[in-house]
């Protein structure tokens, strides 16, 4: 993985040598834009690091986006991460539009940029032959919902994120809070099932915004409570923009034994629905290298490609505990693997777990393993509390927390 630094300022180059080269690959430098389209031609590069100005005196960014879309324009384009100074988040944002992977703003953090390195490189898989191929796209349904996300990002409509349990809701949460014209203040995540005095939680918030974890997973007297005490905190100064989120299915919405209409109307002026693996597998390849790619620096284990074949395995998996599953799946790899790839019998799938989810651990009857019935039953008990967390805790005789444990272990 080879990565190329534009920057007028020699030092930055430097310095993005010093952090990358050892754990991404060669890192190239350049100080002349004049140069930059030319190296690209004669250089595989995978990723781009892009000042945004170059020119005294000048800081608009002018020079950066027309760069961008050249370098965008070109058949093996590159991915780029635009460097910005603080102030220039228009500038990263019409970036993002014309298609750059990601900003950093400088001076960076390292571990951010490490991170944000990784996580653009992760996309290129390797091949049979061990060739690097082009990123792989993301699904249609997620660039479909990032364009949503874009465009409610900047109002102040409530946002209610629908989605199974770790698909992605507390991170698109953060992305659309970032995204929001409240992101120099705080997003305060919240549990309503787990909060006793709503009135007093929303009066203590000043702007920002404000993620109501599972809004429906609680009794509907207490629906009404919070229904009351946010109307009381939106006629006050400051008010938060309101986010929420909920792992109810469409149909479990509109049930009025479980969510009081007059609640859910008021948080969901705007809905975003994330789909499940199961429904964006064209994803699964990019994520696993963006796991396994994160665990390897975090366990400082080598980087190492995913075999074809375990790409293709892990891709035909449903993936029940979503996102947080798969990361596990990669964790495990990451400090299983022995040989130059990974390969499916790394990963420690359960036989038949992926594929059929909970029922099948469930028909294996007395094969099942301690670890296989202990998630059967954490699932059983979620289900059963409608992804009530403190109901399916007492379910199952447990504290919130030791079943929160167990969600995480289990990789739901
Ligand atoms: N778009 C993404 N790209 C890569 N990783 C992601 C993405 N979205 C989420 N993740 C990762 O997947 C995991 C699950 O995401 P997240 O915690 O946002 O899910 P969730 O639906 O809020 O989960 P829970 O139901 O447990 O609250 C996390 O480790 C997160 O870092």
């Amino acid at each position: 993985m080879t990565i190329l630094v534009l920057d007028d300022d020699a030092d930055i180059g430097i310095a993005a040598r010093l952090l990358l080269q050892r754990r991404c690959g060669p890192v190239l430098t350049l100080q002349q834009p004049a140069q930059l389209l030319a190296a690209l031609r004669s250089q595989a590069v995978d990723l781009l690091l892009l000042d945004m100005n170059f020119l005294p005196g000048r800081s608009d960014g002018a020079q950066g986006l027309a760069l961008l879309q050249q370098v965008l324009a070109l058949p093996e384009a590159p991915r780029v991460i635009v460097m910005t100074a603080y102030a220039e988040v228009e500038l990263a944002v019409q970036a993002l539009k014309l298609g750059a992977f990601d900003f950093i703003t400088k001076p960076w953090d390292n571990a951010r940029l490490l991170a944000t390195v990784q996580t653009a490189l992760a996309g290129r898989v390797a091949d049979d032959d061990g060739d690097v191929k082009r990123p792989a796209e993301e699904s249609a349904v997620m660039r479909e919902l990032r364009r949503l996300l874009a465009t409610v990002a900047p109002t102040e409509a409530p946002v209610l994120l629908l989605g199974a349990a770790g698909s992605g809701r507390s991170t698109l949460a953060q992305a659309l809070h970032q995204a929001s014209a409240h992101t120099s203040e705080a997003l305060t995540v919240l549990s309503p099932a787990a909060i006793e005095a709503p009135e007093q939680t929303l009066a203590a918030l000043r702007g920002g915004s404000v993620l109501l974890d599972e809004a429906f997973a609680l009794p509907l007297a207490a629906q009404q409570r919070w229904l009351a005490a946010l109307i009381a905190r939106e006629a006050l100064p400051e008010a938060p923009r309101l986010i929420s989120s909920s792992q109810l299915a469409e149909a479990q919405l509109f049930d009025v034994q479980r969510v009081l209409p007059a609640w859910l109307y008021r948080l969901n002026t705007v809905v975003l629905r994330l789909p499940g693996l199961r429904q964006r597998r064209e994803d699964i390849p990019r994520l696993a290298a963006q796991f396994l790619a994160q665990a390897a620096a975090r366990l400082n284990k080598p980087p190492r490609p995913c075999s074809p074949q375990a790409l293709q395995q892990l891709q035909a998996q449903d993936w029940p505990g979503q996102l947080h599953q798969l990361r596990q799946a990669c964790e495990r790899a990451v400090l299983l693997a022995g040989g130059p790839r990974y390969e499916i019998a790394d990963f420690g799938l359960a036989d038949g777990a992926g594929e059929t989810g909970v029922a099948a651990l469930e028909l294996g009857g007395e094969t099942l393993s301690l670890q296989a019935r202990e998630r059967a039953a954490v699932a059983q008990a979620m289900n059963d509390a409608q992804g009530n967390i403190s109901q399916a805790a007492r379910l199952l005789g447990l504290s919130r927390a030791a079943l929160y444990r167990r969600l995480e272990k289990h990789g739901f």
